[in-house]
């Protein structure tokens, strides 16, 4: 089976890395803009073939996954819908938003060709083709948006390609997808960019006051360090639902507002409890749609040079994948924190036998 990925960055990086290590009837062929995505998607395995260009591969594929940022994704159906594609081919893509495409897709379905929209629920702040992870869906939710009028077995053939990737597969429609994904990821990656935002203005004269952040800033604010392109496509696709959110929440912090002002005790109360109830609903099993932050240990390292390069010598020689290696400046003076984010539990697992006898805190599964 020929798959055409068009787009290797984390998420279509990390869906043709899942096909590629356990689906050995798939032939994958990679077409994106940058070429280093590609040399470096073909040197880690994920694809088998640099494409030429849409043109060329597009009518020899049996399915085609649209893995760039959503407004190049329209352009990429538009584009196709002049190709000369096989009967049975299945188009879907991967974008955050979904009733865009699955409008501008009408010239695909309007030519009797399948499309099916597709939104992984899992991801990172991080881009590009070096943070896919091939496990980087599983438990996470695989929202499939089909355009109207698409057989079942179509939807079927799309999960059989799919199930490698461990992903539990939901199909909506595509304004619930929007509204849901809207409060679920829209809002927050807005909220927690303006809270940024509100800092950096806050301590234009004073920046080095933004080291002092601890947990809540940090956690609050991770997805602030996301791909300003991808973000800007999301919020021009799905402005209605974001702009209908944002309002009520707008009601809700000025009815807090008044709570704080009238030092009402028990509406405030009512507030953070109402939210810590519903927030630890949320399940918090491991893995279930986020890489980074799940797999990590916190290394207490004494404050002088060889101390970071020892501990990495310790994995390497039990060959610990790390994803991540960070030096927090929270405890600035009394020791240093090292942070090491592994990709699964057994590497973890592995990296706190190796560090027995260091002094560490750990942190799995919670985001
Ligand atoms: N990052 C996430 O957490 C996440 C999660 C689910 C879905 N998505 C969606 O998946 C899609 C990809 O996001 P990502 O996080 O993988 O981004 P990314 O930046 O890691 O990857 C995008 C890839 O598309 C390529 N690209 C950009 N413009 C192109 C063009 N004109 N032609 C060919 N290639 C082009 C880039 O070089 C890059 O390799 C987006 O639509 C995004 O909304 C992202
Ligand atoms: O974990 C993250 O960093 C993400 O932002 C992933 C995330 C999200 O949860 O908002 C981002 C965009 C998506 O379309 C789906 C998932």
């Amino acid at each position: 089976m020929k798959i055409l990925v068009n787009g290797l960055g984390l998420i279509g990086g990390s869906i043709a890395y899942a096909i590629s290590k356990f689906d050995p009837e798939a032939f994958i062929i990679g077409l994106d803009y940058d070429p280093a995505h590609l040399t470096e998607a073909l040197d880690m395995g994920i694809i088998n073939k640099i494409g030429k260009d849409l043109a060329t591969e597009a009518p020899k594929a049996d399915v085609i996954l649209l893995a760039t940022p959503v407004e190049v994704i329209q352009q990429t159906i538009c584009e196709l819908a002049e190709l000369p594609l096989k009967d049975n081919v299945i188009v879907t893509d991967a974008g955050s938003t979904k009733q865009a495409i699955l409008a501008t897709a009408q010239v695909l379905t309007d030519k009797g060709i399948t499309f099916i929209g597709g939104h992984p629920m899992a991801g990172s702040h991080k881009s590009g083709v070096l943070a896919a992870n091939w496990d980087l869906f599983r438990s996470a939710f695989y929202l499939l948006v089909p355009a109207d009028g698409v057989a079942s077995s179509q939807v079927e053939r799309l999960k059989a390609l799919l199930k490698v990737t461990n992903a539990k597969f939901l199909t909506i429609e595509p304004k619930q997808h929007d509204h849901v994904v809207a409060l679920l990821s829209h809002v927050p990656h807005i909220l927690a960019a303006g809270l940024v935002n509100l800092a950096r203005n806050d301590f234009k004269d004073t920046p080095d006051m933004l080291r002092l952040a601890a947990g809540g800033f940090r956690d609050m604010t991770r997805i602030a360090s996301s791909d300003p392109d991808m973000w800007a496509d999301i919020l021009d696709t799905n402005s209605a639902e974001i702009l209908e959110l944002l309002q009520a929440y707008g009601n809700e912090i000025q009815r807090l507002e008044w709570r704080i002002a009238n030092q009402d005790r028990r509406a405030l109360y009512d507030f953070f409890s109402a939210a810590k109830v519903t927030r630890e609903k949320i399940e918090t099993k491991k893995n279930s749609g986020s890489l980074p932050g799940f797999f990590d240990i916190y290394v207490n390292i004494p404050d002088h040079s060889g101390s970071i390069a020892a501990i990495t010598a310790r994995l390497a020689t039990k060959k610990i994948n790390l994803v991540n290696i960070q030096v927090l400046e929270t405890r600035d003076d009394i020791n240093g924190v090292l942070q090491l984010t592994f990709g699964s539990e057994r590497d973890l697992n592995l990296a706190k036998g190796v560090l027995s006898d260091v002094s560490f805190t750990e942190k799995v599964g919670v985001k």
